[in-house]
C-alpha cells in the first residue's frame, strides 16, 4: 500500500464548490475525463460531458448523477475528429448556456493504426490537437465572458520526445503512430503556452497536464503497453488519481500567475525545449489556423 501511494502521485488539495459554474469536459465517458467530471459534479458544477458516443456518455452521466446527487450532469454529442461535428457542438452549447468557467480538452488517442479525420488530418494531430484547437477557438468568447475561467489541456509526458514536424506534419513521408501521438502532445503544450500569451489580461488562464501513467483505455491500440500496464499495475495510477492534477488546475486558487505553464502530480513541472520554444509555438499557431480556416489573432 505504501508503495502504491508512492506512485498515486499529488492530490488536489483545494475544497472550493462550484454551485453555478459550468464546465465542459472533452471524452468525458471514459478514464481520467470521466472521474474528473465526478468531482467536478460533487462540487455542484453544471458538467457538459462531450463525447462521440451519447450512449456511453449517458451511461457514464447517469453513474455520476446517482452517485453525486448532482442532476446536471449533461451529455452532448462532439466528435474531435471532425470539424462540422466540432462547430455543431460549439453552436449547441453556446445556443444554450450563457456561461462556461472551465473548459477541460481532456480527450484523446494514442498509437492508433495510420488514419485520417473527416478533415483529411492525421488522427493523433487532428483529435488531440487540431480538435481542441477549434473548440477552445470556438468557445473562447463565453470563456472571457465568464472570467475568472481557466482552460485545461491534457498533454503528456510523452511531449519530452516529442518534435514538431513541419516538413510532415500530417506522417504522410513517413509515419510512426508513437511519433504521431508524441508530437500531438507536444503541440498540447505549446498550444498551451502560445495561448497563455494571447489572453493575457482577459482572466482567462491556461494550463497543461500530465496525468501521470494511468489505467484507462488509452492504450487499447497497443498489445504491448496493455500488457506492460497489466504487469506494472503496481506503478500505474487509477483514473480518479489520474484526474487530480486537471482538478488542480482547474480549481486551484492563486494558480493564474502561472498561466501557460505544464503541471504534473499537482506541481509545476519542467517541460522540454523544444515545449519552450515560442517561435514553434508561433509558427504552430498559424499552421493550426491555417489548416482549419480560421483566423485567430
Ligand atoms: N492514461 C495515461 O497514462 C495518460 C498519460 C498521459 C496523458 N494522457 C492523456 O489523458 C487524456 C485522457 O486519456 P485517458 O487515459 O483517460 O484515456 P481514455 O481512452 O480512457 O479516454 C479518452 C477519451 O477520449 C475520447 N475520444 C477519443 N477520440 C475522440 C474523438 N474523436 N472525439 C471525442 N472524444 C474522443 C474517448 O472516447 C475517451 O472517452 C488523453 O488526452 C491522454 O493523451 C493519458
Amino acid at each position: 500500500p505504501s508503495i502504491r501511494k508512492f506512485f498515486a502521485g499529488g492530490v488536489c488539495q483545494t475544497n472550493i464548490q462550484l454551485p453555478g459554474k459550468v464546465v465542459v469536459i472533452t471524452g468525458a465517458n471514459t478514464g481520467i475525463g470521466k472521474e474528473t467530471a465526478r468531482e467536478l459534479a460533487r462540487r455542484g458544477a453544471r458538467v457538459y460531458i462531450a463525447c462521440r458516443d451519447i450512449l456511453k456518455g449517458e451511461s457514464a452521466a447517469s453513474e455520476i448523477r446517482a452517485d453525486t446527487k448532482n442532476s446536471q450532469v449533461l451529455v452532448r454529442k462532439l466528435d474531435l475528429s471532425d470539424t462540422k461535428s466540432i462547430r455543431a457542438f460549439a453552436e449547441g452549447f453556446l445556443a444554450e448556456e450563457k456561461q462556461l468557467h472551465i473548459l477541460i480538452n481532456n480527450a484523446g488517442v494514442m498509437l492508433c493504426p495510420q488514419s485520417k479525420t473527416a478533415d483529411g488530418f492525421e488522427t493523433h494531430l487532428g483529435v488531440n490537437h487540431l480538435g481542441h484547437f477549434l473548440l477552445t477557438y470556438l468557445l473562447l468568447e463565453r470563456l472571457k465572458e465568464s472570467a475568472p475561467a481557466r482552460v485545461v489541456n491534457l498533454a503528456s509526458v510523452a511531449h519530452y520526445v516529442g518534435k514538431i514536424r513541419f516538413h510532415d506534419l500530417q506522417g504522410e513521408k513517413y509515419y510512426c503512430s508513437s511519433f504521431a501521438y508524441c508530437q500531438s502532445k507536444l503541440a498540447n503544450v505549446l498550444f498551451t503556452r502560445e495561448l497563455a500569451k494571447r489572453l493575457q489580461g482577459t482572466g482567462v488562464t491556461t494550463y497543461a497536464v500530465h496525468p501521470g501513467i494511468v489505467s484507462s483505455e488509452l492504450v487499447r491500440h497497443s498489445f504491448l503497453l496493455c500488457l506492460l500496464w497489466r504487469l506494472f499495475s503496481v506503478f500505474v495510477k487509477s483514473a480518479r488519481e489520474g484526474a487530480q492534477t486537471s482538478l488542480h488546475c482547474a480549481l486551484a486558487e492563486g494558480l493564474e500567475p502561472l498561466s501557460g505553464k505544464y503541471f504534473s502530480d499537482c506541481k509545476r513541472t519542467w517541460v522540454s525545449p523544444r515545449a519552450r520554444n515560442n517561435k514553434t509555438a508561433q509558427r504552430l499557431w498559424n499552421v493550426s489556423c491555417e489548416l482549419l480556416g480560421i483566423q485567430w489573432e
